[in-house]
Formats: structure tokens, sequence, C-alpha cells
């Protein structure tokens, strides 16, 4: 079988082969298929390898690679397993001298076990990428999370654990009833840490997802897993928000309550395992907590979402997906916002808001009158004008399949307003005019040093229609409530992640990174910078990388 090998010119080694890949995304037929059978049965969702790529890849072998003519094509949606690369780059442009640290991005790359194929964005096992910058020079690495269900995947070629849309398939009654006694406990659910990467103020770099397990400590540098982040507290809880709120003194989560539908806001100090609680919030609508992926603070609050969509518990126990995966929309059992005082637990508002859809909150801040006193808290957040298909959206036959029609649903910032008057209500409305940013909306970043306070700047992912997926990087200006855009044809940015440079005292200088998929399969590293939102830089990958979520800075130690 024929290989291409990527040579680069480089003053670093380069470490490692090129990845294992699937498939060519962009050709593969829409439809589902059966989930793969429990206990050592046979896989029975088959497809071809299709497309471009050398026929008769396999898995565990390092059998075919992307050639970098474009013959090898690597889409956002490729599934790629990656054990690792690491290698310098060749920068066009002019990476910026202070620019010096790593930018983690984690997310799920790899959407397959043998012929069998994930249905969902939120299945795939971790991935993380790495760009380390220093003195004007950019390496890339990339390497799979090693979680227990990754790894357990690799050695028994099956789906193990409970993945986002994925289950085990119970062989029999029995086996089914013993899922769901595992499924209580949490022994079955994945600890597929492909969310997102946090650095918490004492170094340590965790890669996260909804489930507690899948909190997984990784190298910063050599992206080796170091081993699962255990927390050190009697607290329990299988889940918690995929977005802890981390700063140099301490990251602050929520852990929604299934049994008694609520929250508890917990803190974990820097250099500690142990979360302690902060308060609770009892939900105001039924039966279920509403969905948290997750939720923003200000200077003295944390800010509680409440949403509509529900986790399910008839949903959680199926093995077979439902439109809304774990989760059921019930919009006459209201949405909600609640307020709580980070210093005293106490929740000081508790409001009905209008219906909403999402994902990421990009920051919140406190409104003051003149005297001083604190009113009001906004909110902001990628919102999906309270429609719940953008989770169905994100089937990977639909972003492969539908790249040239215009299905991806309008988004916009939601600015909800939160008084602290008593009053019942809250309000939402959209922060700045949708089409600003061609109604996509979503994987959004902020200067950090604003964290809780009244900002100007948000970077996201808008939209150049038609576009099934969020397709253009862009800089809202709430101030002016304008955006600016980047966008190339094809192309698939992912989230937009703000650096400031140090010494900075303007909100927006800095520069903003993001990890582009082309259309042609390739891929690049690319920085704008973040005031006049212009290219400063770029670095192609040696071959395309799979889409990826989140990241995080480690900033260079000196
Ligand atoms: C990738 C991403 O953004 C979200 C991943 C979410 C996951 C893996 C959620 C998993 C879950 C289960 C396996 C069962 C319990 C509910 C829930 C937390 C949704
Ligand atoms: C990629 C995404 C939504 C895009 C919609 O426009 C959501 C990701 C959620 C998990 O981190
Ligand atoms: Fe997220």
């Amino acid at each position: 079988m024929a290989t291409t090998t990527v040579v680069l010119a480089t003053a670093f080694p380069v470490v490692g082969r090129l990845p294992t890949v699937r498939s060519d995304s962009a050709a593969l037929p829409p439809g589902n298929g059966s989930i793969p059978q429990y206990k050592g049965q046979p896989i029975s969702r088959r497809r071809e390898v299709l497309g471009s790529l050398r026929a008769g890849v396999a898995v565990d072998k390092i059998v075919a690679v992307p050639s970098r003519t474009g013959e090898g094509k690597l889409g956002a949606w490729t599934s790629i397993r990656q054990e690792r690369w690491e290698g310098e780059l060749e920068v066009e442009g002019e990476i910026p001298l202070w620019l010096r640290g790593t930018y983690l991005r984690n997310g799920p790359g790899l959407w397959h076990i043998d012929d069998y194929e994930f249905r969902h964005l939120f299945d795939g096992y971790a991935t993380v990428a790495r760009l380390s910058f220093d003195e004007g020079r950019l390496v890339f690495g990339h390497r799979q999370v090693e979680s227990e269900a990754y790894k357990a995947a690799l050695s028994s070629r099956r789906l193990c654990y409970r993945e986002f849309s994925e289950a085990p398939k119970p062989a029999s009654f029995l086996a089914y009833v013993g899922e769901l006694a595992s499924l209580l406990s949490g022994a079955s659910l994945t600890d597929n840490a492909n969310t997102g990467v946090v650095r918490l103020g004492d170094g340590r770099v965790v890669c996260l997802t909804e489930t507690t397990k899948g909190s997984i400590e990784i190298d910063p540098e050599t992206l080796e897993t170091v081993g699962r982040f255990e927390y050190s507290d009697s607290l329990g809880g299988l889940i918690h928000s995929a977005h802890p709120i981390v700063t140099e003194t301490e990251m602050v989560t929520l852990l929604p309550d299934l049994v008694r539908a609520g929250y508890t806001v917990v803190r974990m100090e820097a250099g500690t395992n142990e979360r302690r609680v902060v308060g609770r919030v009892e939900c105001r609508g039924g039966p279920a907590p509403g969905w948290v992926h997750s939720f923003a603070v200000t200077e003295h609050y944390v800010v509680v979402p409440e949403m509509s969509l529900r986790y399910c518990a008839q949903n959680l126990l199926r093995a077979e997906p439902t439109p809304l995966y774990k989760f059921e929309s019930r919009p006459e059992s209201g949405s909600y916002v609640h307020v709580m005082c980070k210093a005293s637990g106490n929740v000081v508002a508790s409001v009905e808001v209008p219906n909403f859809v999402t994902f990421h909150f990009i920051n919140a801040y406190e409104e003051t009158d003149k005297e001083g006193r604190i009113t009001a808290v906004i909110a902001d957040c990628c919102e999906h004008n309270g429609d719940t298909t953008i989770l169905d959206k994100l089937r990977l036959d639909n972003l492969r399949t539908s790249t040239d029609q215009d299905v991806l649903p309008d988004a916009r910032v939601g600015r909800f307003r939160i008084p602290l008057d008593g009053s019942p209500k809250g309000e939402l409305g959209a922060a700045l005019d949708p089409n600003e940013h061609g109604k996509g909306m979503d994987m959004c970043s902020i200067n950090p040093a604003y964290l809780g306070k009244k900002y100007r700047y948000a970077y996201a992912c808008g939209a150049e229609r038609p576009c099934n997926f969020p397709n253009t990087l862009t800089k809202l200006d709430l101030v002016e409530k304008k955006a600016k855009n980047w966008y190339h044809e094809g192309a698939v940015p992912s989230e937009p992640f703000f650096v400031a440079r140090p010494g900075a005292t303007e909100e927006d200088d800095g520069v903003v990174i993001s990890m582009i998929s082309e259309k042609n399969g390739e891929g690049y590293a690319l920085l704008l910078d973040g005031s006049s939102f212009e290219e400063i830089a770029r670095a192609k990958f040696p071959y395309g990388l799979p889409y990826g979520l989140h990241g995080a800075w480690v900033p260079k130690k000196l």
C-alpha cells in the first residue's frame, strides 16, 4: 500500500507518524445503520472507504496518509487517529515576539472504531492539538487523549462506554438490567474528555467533558495523558458543566442534580483537588434540571441558567439516540436564570426568562446605578433563538453532506438582563443585529482580563451563507454593535481564541488564534490581530486536522 511521507524542513525533530485516516468524510453517504452489538457481538454498521484515500485503510496501522497535493482529503469532519505528531511549522507572515506559550485545542477528532462510524460530532474520541509559540517560531503537536473509553474501544474494537449519543447495545434483557445499574453508578458513562481543556491556576492542564469522570490531566508539552484528574472530595455527582470558570486562584463549576432537580455550585482552589460547595440552586421547572453546558460569572455572582431543554431519564437509558439525545424539550416548564452570590451562596435573584437555547455563555457583568449600587446582571451567550434543532444539526452526516445548503439554524448574541430588585422576570434580546455575523453564532472567547466585567469585544464563529456550520471568524464590538468578519470559501475555522499581549491596556490588544480546515482537505494555524482583525501569520499543518472545539493558553514558564 502506498503512503506519502511528509518531510518538513525543520530545526526541531519531527516526532511520530502521520495519522490513521478512516475515510474521505465529504464523500460519506448519510444514514444511520445499527449500533454495534454489546459484548463481543459483531459490529454491524460497515462502510466502504470512499473517495480519494487508498482502499483498505485499517484503524490500527498507519496505512494511509494525506498527501500535500490534496489528493488525500482531510476535511474538518474526517475521522483521524493520531498517536503522536510533533514538528516545527513553516510560518508565513510574522508571529509577534511577545507571543510565548502554548495554545491547546481539544475536540472529538476520532469518530470511528474499525468500520463502525459515530453519528454525532460530540461522540468522537478526544484529540488534542497544540501550537507552541516562541521567538516567532511555531511547533505543532497532535495526539489522542488516552481515556479509558478510547483505550477500551481500541483494544476490544467496539464501543464500551456511553458516549454523547452512542451507547453499547445490550445483547439481552439481563444485560439491559446490568446496563441500568452501571448507568446509575456511573460505571458505564464515558470518560472521553473531548470538549475542552483548561489550565488550572497551579499549572496542571485538564481535558474535560460533561461527565465528571471525564476529567483527564495531560502534559501540555508532550500531550501525553498523565491520568484521571480525581476530585478528592465526597461531593460525587456524575456530571458537571463542560466549561468551568477557571482563574489563577480557583475553578468554579456547576453540578446538575438529576434526582432533586437543581444545581450545586462548587469551587476548587488552585493547587487542590477538592471541590467545596458554594451553594445550591433549586430548579423552578421540572421534572429535571435544564441542560447546562456552560454558565457565567460576574465579579460577585454566579449566573446559573435553567433551560427548558432538560435532561431526560428515559432518554439517558436508551441505547438508540433520540432527536434531542439525552435531553427533552419542555417549553411549558419555563426557562429561568438564577443568580447566586459567590461569597454567601445565597440565591439573590431567580427570574423567568423567554425560552432560550445555548451551549456557550460569552461573559457576564454587573450593571450599576449612579450611586454604584448593583441593579442587574447582564449575561451574554451564543443563543440559538430558542430552537433545539442545532443539536441534531451537529450530526456528522449532516456536517459531511449538506456543505452547500443553508441549513445552519439562525443564532444571535443573546443578552439577558436579570434585575436584582426582586422582579419576577428577566429580559432576553439580541446584543447586536444578527445580520452583522450572518446569523450564525457560537464558539466564543473574550479577553480573560475582562471575565465577569463590563466588556466590549468578543470573538466567535459566525456564518457566511449558505452554510451548514459556522464558517467565519467574527470580532464582535458590543458597544458599537458591529462585527468584523474573516471568511475563506469552504473553510471551517475553529473557535477564535484571544491571547492578550502582556502589558496591554486596550481590551483588544492581542492576537486571535484559530485552526482552519480547508475545503481541499488541508489546514493551517491562523493568527489574526485582535484589534484590526487582519491576518498576521499562518502556518500550514502537515495534514488537515479534524474539527476541534475549545482551547486554552499555557504561558511559557519564564
Ligand atoms: C463534546 C461535547 O461538547 C459534549 C459532550 C457531552 C457528553 C459526552 C455527554 C454525556 C452524557 C452522558 C454520556 C450521559 C449523561 C448525560 C450526558 C452528560 C449528556
Ligand atoms: C460547534 C457548536 C455549535 C455550533 C453551532 O452553530 C457547539 C459545540 C458545543 C460544544 O462545545
Ligand atoms: Fe462547549
